[in-house]
């Protein structure tokens, strides 16, 4: 389904990034890994041709507009075209908003918000100039509608990059041009491990809160990004498919 099609993936040197690089190369798309380490993408890349799948590392901060222009047409260069895109960089901690400096804010919304809208004003400009149309995935979470206490700056962004999905979603729609986001619930991954469930205390905590009682696998979230971003996903644009455990709908007063 994925043959002949070339993906950016944001954050492609690890986590979730890294798993839905694999599961794209897997189905045969030529994938560009992107973030601002390169020996992290190198490995990703190591990876792929493991598999026998085609990739290359672009190190990119997708902060700054410029150097995503330039990840566009590298990718453009390498492989002929773009078909889509997968906006998961992130950063994130635990902060109070009431002690988070400007500059923690800022840090965290430029990545999320800015960087997604950046990457994705400029594969849309290459899907535009190509004809072809194409998929826009953005990895968020479900504190981007119901808020999350300590994250004020990563559920604000989330919830940016919702809003920015459902826009583009009608103004692209005519060019064919499809944009979904993903809301995956707690996942075992490294950066999420540091950031948010650092010793066993928080990490027991984040666990209490989902009812399945365990972690995602970053490939499970990878599996479902595949579906979203591919051909049998056709007629949705606009849309968040969250695979959680059933953690956000779990917030009620009786039962468990
Ligand atoms: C609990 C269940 C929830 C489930 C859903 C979870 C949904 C989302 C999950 C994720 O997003 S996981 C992804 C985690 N991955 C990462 O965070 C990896 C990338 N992270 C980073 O690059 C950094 O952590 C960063 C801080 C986000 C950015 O790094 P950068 O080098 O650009 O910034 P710094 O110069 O280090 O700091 C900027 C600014 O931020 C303040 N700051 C940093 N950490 C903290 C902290 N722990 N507490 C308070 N403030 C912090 C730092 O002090 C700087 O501000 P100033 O001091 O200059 O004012
Ligand atoms: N794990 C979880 O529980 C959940 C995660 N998510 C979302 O999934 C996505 C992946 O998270 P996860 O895999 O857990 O965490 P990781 O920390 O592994 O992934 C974050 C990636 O973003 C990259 N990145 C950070 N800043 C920048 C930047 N300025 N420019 C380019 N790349 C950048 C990092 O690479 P580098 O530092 O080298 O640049 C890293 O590869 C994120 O969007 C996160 O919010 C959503 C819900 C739950």
């Amino acid at each position: 389904m994925f043959t002949d099609r070339t993906f950016i993936v944001t954050g492609g040197g690890s986590g979730i990034g890294r798993a839905i690089a694999l599961a794209l190369g897997a189905a045969g798309a030529c994938v560009v890994v992107t973030g601002r380490t390169p020996e992290k993408l190198d490995e990703t890349v190591a990876l792929l041709g493991e598999q026998g799948a085609d990739g290359i590392a672009v190190p990119t901060d997708v902060r700054d507009p410029g150097a995503v222009d330039a990840l566009v047409e590298a990718a453009v260069h390498h492989y002929g075209a773009v078909h889509g895109l997968v906006n998961n960089a992130a950063g994130n901690f635990v902060a109070p908003g009431i002690d988070l400096s400007p500059n923690g804010w800022k840090a965290v919304v430029d990545i999320v918000l800015n960087g997604s809208f950046y990457c994705t004003r400029a594969v849309a400009r290459q899907m535009r100039n190509q004809g072809t149309g194409g998929s826009i995935l953005s990895v968020i979470a479900s504190y981007a509608w119901h808020g999350h206490p300590g994250t004020v700056h990563s559920a604000a962004a989330k919830a940016g990059v919702l809003a920015m999905t459902r826009t583009l979603a009608v103004e692209l729609a005519p060019l064919g041009i499809r944009l979904n986001c993903i809301a995956p619930g707690p996942t075992e991954t490294k950066g999420a491990g540091a950031a948010l469930w650092a010793d066993d205390t928080a990490r027991a905590h984040v666990l209490s809160s989902v009812p399945a009682g365990r972690f995602a696998d970053p490939t499970e979230v990878a599996d479902a990004s595949l579906f979203v971003l591919g051909d049998r996903a056709s007629y949705m644009t606009g849309e968040c498919l969250t695979l959680d455990g059933g953690q956000w709908l779990g917030k009620q007063v009786y039962g468990q």
